[in-house]
This record gives structure tokens, C-alpha cells and sequence, in this order.
């Protein structure tokens, strides 16, 4: 197995590295570098994994994956750069773009771009991912290896369409959740305890979630499968209709997309 370093032990690495190790990865082939020692104690009694301080010399690795904030992360990558030998590096960070990462990285153009989404932290993440120039063949199994431990992988050719996938299935998931938070709100609304609105509204997004999953039909053939002429449904979609709740998600996604852009600018920029 390769050799992982990652940098920045938080949520998104802690999630990698357990994706990883439920698929049989050894501990010792994973190293984490956190300037927090709580934060590596934790990864350390949790999945065995080793630890050490920014200070600390690099490991040799096969790939490195950062996972910093992205304001942290120009800092980070120049001081990494001297170190970082032949690995293949894939960055998680919102916003940085690979040619911005390859220049703080003194030049190293094997780098992947990749927008993960936080359903990683339960092995059920959509990864959109972006090959720079110098990955070949080998540097994408190695980071479909890598990604594949914490759910679907999405490559794309052209590093515009990061901005797309950060729009829909990098923010997605806070969309998915605003609407089990209004759907539970209705359900209060009908007269529901809390817990019971809550049951109510997480099962049936789960039940309807699993059923389009397994189901040979689209969404569009299933909603209109629960929806009888006259009935319950129709009124609650043509209400739906009226306030224009399609295209209302569709230019909030527009939006999202713009904002991606917005960053890629501002922090490649900012940082240079
Ligand atoms: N949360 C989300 O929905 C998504 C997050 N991301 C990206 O994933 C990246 C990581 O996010 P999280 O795991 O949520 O953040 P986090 O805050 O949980 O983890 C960042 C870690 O970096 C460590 N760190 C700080 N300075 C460091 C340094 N100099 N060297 C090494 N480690 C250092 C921190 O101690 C912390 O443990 C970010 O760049 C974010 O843009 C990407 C897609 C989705
Ligand atoms: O909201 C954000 O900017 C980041 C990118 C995708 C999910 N969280």
C-alpha cells in the first residue's frame, strides 16, 4: 500500500483516514501533521495512525494530502515544497486552484484538485476531482484509491467545472439539510412534538433517498408516482410551483457556482 501523509488532521482527513482504514488500509502506511497534539492523539487512538508537528520533517510518501483551511494553505504548501520528492499531492481545499497550488508548491505539477463533500464523514461522500498537467493514468487510480474510501468519485476535464461540482454536491448537502429543517418545521406546524417531527422528516428523506437509489425510475417518474389527480400531493407541489421553488434552487446553485469562481480569484490572488 502507498504511503499517505496528510496535513491538517480535521474533519475531512479524519474522515479519509478512516475511509481508508475500514477498506484495509495499514495504519502505519498513514501519517498526519496537525499543530494540534490533541487533535493527533485523538487520530492516534482512534485509527493507530502516527502524528507529528508542521516542524517535524516530512515522511516519505507516495501521496501527501492537504487538508488545511484554505487561507492556510499557500503557507503551508511553500514550506512543504522543499520536502515533498515525487509524491502525488491532492489538495481538498475550497477555492485554490491547481496552478495556484503548483506555484506555492515550488512548481510540482502533480497535484489533484478535489472538491469532497462532508456525506464523506459517513463513507457516502461525492468527490469532484481535477488532474493538473503532469498526472498520469497511475496518479489517478492512486487518487481514486485514495477518494474511493469516502465515497464516489467524479473526475472532470476541465478544473471550470470544479466551480459546478462545489455548487451542487460540495454545498448540496446544507441544501438537502434546509429542507428536512423546513420539512420538520411543518411538521411542528401540524402539530408534532420535536421528536417526533424530527422522526418524521429524517425518515422520510432517507426512505425516499434509499427508494430513488434502488429504483429504476428517475425522481421526476417517482414523484409523480406518490401524486394521485386531486389529491394531497398535487396541492402541496402546485404550491411548490407557485413560489417557484425549482427555479429557486436552480439560481441559488447558479449563485453558489459564482461564489466558487469569486474565491478561486480572491484567494489566489490574496495569497500571492
Ligand atoms: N467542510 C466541508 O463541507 C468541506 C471542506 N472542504 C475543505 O477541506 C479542508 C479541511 O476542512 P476541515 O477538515 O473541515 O477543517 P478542520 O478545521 O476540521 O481541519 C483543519 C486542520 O488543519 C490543522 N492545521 C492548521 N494549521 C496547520 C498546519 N500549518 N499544518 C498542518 N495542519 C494544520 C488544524 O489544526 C485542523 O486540525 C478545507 O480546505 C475545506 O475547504 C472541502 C469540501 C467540503
Ligand atoms: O461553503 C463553502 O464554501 C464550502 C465549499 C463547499 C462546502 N463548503
Amino acid at each position: 500500500m502507498s504511503k499517505i501523509t496528510f496535513i491538517g488532521g480535521g474533519n475531512m482527513a479524519s474522515a479519509i483516514i478512516g475511509g481508508l482504514i475500514s477498506r484495509g488500509a495499514a495504519a502505519s502506511d498513514l501519517h498526519v501533521i496537525d499543530p494540534e497534539a490533541a487533535r493527533l492523539a485523538e487520530l492516534a487512538t482512534r485509527y493507530g495512525v502516527t502524528g507529528g508537528s508542521p516542524d517535524d520533517a516530512l515522511p516519505t510518501s507516495d501521496v501527501v494530502v492537504l487538508a488545511v483551511k484554505p487561507q492556510q494553505l499557500k503557507a503551508v504548501s511553500q514550506h512543504l515544497a522543499p520536502s515533498l520528492g515525487g509524491a502525488l499531492v491532492i489538495s481538498i481545499a475550497a477555492g485554490i486552484r491547481a496552478d495556484s497550488l503548483s506555484r506555492w508548491l515550488g512548481g510540482h505539477t502533480r497535484v489533484v484538485r478535489v472538491m469532497p463533500n462532508t456525506p464523506a464523514l459517513v463513507q457516502a461522500g461525492l468527490s469532484g476531482a481535477y488532474a493538473g498537467a503532469d498526472v498520469d493514468t497511475s496518479d489517478r487510480a492512486l487518487a481514486d484509491r485514495v477518494l474511493g474510501a469516502i465515497g464516489e468519485v467524479v473526475w472532470v476535464e476541465s478544473e471550470a467545472e470544479i466551480d459546478g461540482i462545489t455548487a451542487i454536491s460540495g454545498s448540496g448537502p446544507a441544501y438537502v439539510f434546509y429542507f428536512m429543517e423546513a420539512l420538520q418545521a411543518a411538521a411542528r406546524a401540524q402539530g408534532f412534538n420535536i421528536d417526533t417531527a424530527r422522526k418524521l422528516a429524517y425518515q422520510t428523506f432517507y426512505g425516499a433517498v434509499k427508494l430513488a437509489l434502488e429504483s429504476e425510475d428517475d425522481a421526476g417518474t417517482l414523484r409523480a408516482k406518490v401524486t394521485s389527480k386531486g389529491g394531497t400531493t398535487e396541492r402541496a407541489i402546485n404550491a411548490f410551483e407557485t413560489s417557484q421553488l425549482r427555479a429557486t434552487i436552480i439560481a441559488a446553485a447558479a449563485a453558489a457556482a459564482a461564489r466558487s469562481r469569486e474565491l478561486g480569484e480572491e484567494l489566489g490572488r490574496d495569497a500571492d
